[in-house]
């Protein structure tokens, strides 16, 4: 396929190339060559016409000025036409630029009439809870997923998302972050104190300490750490946060990559860690901005299972409530209600966990 791609590419560059080439030769010829040879025989036309005694230097001069005059009308002439044709490829430049911002314009046109309106849900914010109200979890494509989901996630008691592939599990946590719209009911949810765990974490071009703080800036974060560890002095924030981080990396068992890597070297993050490091990371960022609410979306199934043990009781130690997406049994006991989606046709079953 790329062979094939690559094939099309060269043969338009070779197409491309033999028009410039002889659109070059027009152009040269009509600007440069043609207006010399058209002087050249507009003098001697002139010159063949003119009557007088040649002699004269009256008559020279008369006939030099005439001359220059006939050539600078003429290369000025030439030079105007060259401009012409100078804007019908202007305007074929400009006019790929303008197709394309109408391209645009008209794919956002689309995607603006398909998102579908939210037509009665409300949005409301409360920082001690997460809930569905007879929420309706629709796709993009308008296929119900969960029909009039009510459940409550009060801090302290987790919640356990589980249902087979494709059941919506994810679409929960979209609507629950605003990605995709709610259709009725009514959503709670803090205004601030979540966090978001994904399966495969975004790893940003930076070093390590810049991969644990995520989103936040470095200067933020020293911030928020003088505020933790209630310390006056700013000078001590980078000594307080990269000792803070390391206690971090050490809970997620990623330490090593400190050891490593060090603190400041900046590798492509994405290719030098396993899916199961990076997971760990995603972790370390929740432990790190140690939210109320943690929501963690099948973010640890690339860890062995004592791993992922080890991160839920940490979790559970820190106070931070958790919203899991997952399939695997091990879970069960760090959460205390499960959600079950049955079939992603709408059907949904939310029952407690006996400990
Ligand atoms: N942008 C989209 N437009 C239309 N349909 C979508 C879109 N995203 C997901 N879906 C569909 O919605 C359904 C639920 O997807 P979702 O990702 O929530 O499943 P899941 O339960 O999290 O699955 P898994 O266990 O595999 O992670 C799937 O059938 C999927 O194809």
């Amino acid at each position: 396929m790329v062979e094939a791609k690559f094939m099309k590419l060269q043969n338009h560059s070779k197409v491309l190339l033999r028009k410039q080439w002889l659109y070059g030769i027009v152009d040269d010829f009509v600007t440069k060559q043609l207006p010399h040879n058209v002087t050249w025989g507009l003098s001697l036309l002139y010159a063949l016409e003119h009557k007088g005694d040649r002699a004269l230097t009256s008559t020279q001069g008369e006939l030099a000025h005439a001359l220059r005059f006939l050539a600078s009308v003429v290369s000025q002439s030439f030079v105007a036409f060259g401009d012409i044709l100078e804007l019908h490829k202007k305007f074929l430049e400009l006019s790929g630029g303008i197709n394309r911002i109408f391209e645009l314009e008209e794919v956002l046109h689309v995607a603006q009439r398909d998102t579908p309106v939210p037509s009665s849900a409300i949005s409301e914010a409360s920082e001690e809870i997460i809930s569905f109200h007879q929420v309706d979890i629709v796709t993009p494509s308008q296929k119900l997923l969960a029909s009039k989901l009510s459940c409550n996630v009060v801090q302290g008691k987790s919640l356990l998302l589980t249902g087979p592939n494709g059941t919506g599990k994810s679409s929960v946590f979209r609507v629950l972050r605003d990605l995709w719209p709610a259709f009725s009911g009514r959503v709670t949810k803090p205004s601030e104190g979540m966090f978001h765990v994904p399966q495969s974490p975004y790893t940003s071009l930076g070093t390590l300490r810049d991969q644990v703080i995520y989103p936040l800036s470095r200067e933020e974060a020293e911030m928020k750490i003088l505020s933790l560890y209630k310390a006056g002095n700013r000078a001590s924030a980078p000594e307080l946060l990269d000792d803070h981080l390391k206690t971090v990396l050490v809970n997620v068992r990623l330490v090593y990559l400190l050891e490593r890597e060090g603190w400041d070297s900046t590798p492509n993050w994405e290719d030098v860690l396993s899916l199961g490091e990076q997971q760990r990371l995603g972790m370390a960022r929740l432990f790190f901005h140690h939210p109320k609410f943690g929501i963690l979306d099948e973010c640890t199934n690339a860890t062995s299972v004592d791993v992922e043990e080890h991160l839920y009781r940490l979790a559970t130690d820190m106070g931070i409530t958790v919203i899991t997406s997952s399939q695997r049994p091990a879970l069960i006991p760090f959460h205390s209600v499960e959600l079950k989606l049955i079939d992603g046709e709408g059907n949904w079953e939310l029952c407690e966990i006996q400990h």
